[in-house]
């Protein structure tokens, strides 16, 4: 199936999910990430406002901050992302997505400087091979090998897929937390 395709179908699954199962579901992948060794032992983690029926990071940030954690949220900059400070109740503005994102008085940061991502997809495989919302920003921002942060794919376990098609630009995640599961690649 094309990437298209496959991309219309998998968002409508993810919106269809009630409130109570969002609900759920981040509570869920709270109590996986809570234990892993990327998150306990990362002082930099990019999370994202949840859009479009994607499941929340809004726990995993509360925690972190909690525990001292710098966190951040991306920002569109051009076709690239950079990553904005999030301190609790940081004011917002939205972007040209309608995604929320920290107002420029807070510092940001290049994707570099961070030591963990957790990022928003629409699918993904057992690979590590992400499927996202088809703008190109987070494979963009990560196409430098050297220096990259931990990638970890955030998912709705109804968003795995048998195999994505891989386009050469596709930057690979390291892991994948779903509801149901750690994948570590
Ligand atoms: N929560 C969240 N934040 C994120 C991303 C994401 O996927 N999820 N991004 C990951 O890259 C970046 C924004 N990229 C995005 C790309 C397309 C659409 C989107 O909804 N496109 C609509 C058309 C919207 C419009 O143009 O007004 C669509 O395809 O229906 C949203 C975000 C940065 N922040
Ligand atoms: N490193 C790159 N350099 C130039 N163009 C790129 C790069 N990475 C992706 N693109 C472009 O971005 C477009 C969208 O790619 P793709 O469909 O894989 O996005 P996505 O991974 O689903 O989206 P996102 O990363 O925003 O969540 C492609 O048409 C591709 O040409």
């Amino acid at each position: 199936m094309n990437k298209h395709l496959l991309r219309s179908q998998l968002r409508k699954a993810r919106r269809a999910l009630t409130s109570s199962q969002q609900q759920q579901a981040a509570v869920a992948i709270y109590s996986q990430i809570l234990h892993q060794h990327t998150f306990r032992s990362a002082k930099n983690i990019a999370v994202y406002i949840a859009n479009d029926g994607e499941i929340s990071p809004h726990l995993i940030a509360r925690t972190a901050r909690k525990l001292g954690k710098q966190v951040y949220l991306p920002v569109v900059q051009r076709d690239r992302l950079r990553f904005r400070i999030a301190p609790a109740g940081a004011k917002m503005w939205r972007n040209r997505f309608q995604i929320p994102e920290p107002l420029p008085k807070y510092a940001d940061v290049p994707g570099d400087c961070l030591d963990l991502v957790l990022m928003p997809l629409v699918g993904f495989d057992k690979w590590g091979n992400r499927l996202g919302m088809g703008g190109g920003f987070y494979d963009r921002t990560f196409a430098c090998n050297h220096l990259r942060p931990k990638l970890v794919g955030l998912a709705h376990h109804l968003q795995e897929v048998d195999s994505l098609l891989v386009d050469n630009w596709d930057i690979p995640l390291d892991a994948v937390a779903t509801d149901r599961q750690w994948l570590s690649v």
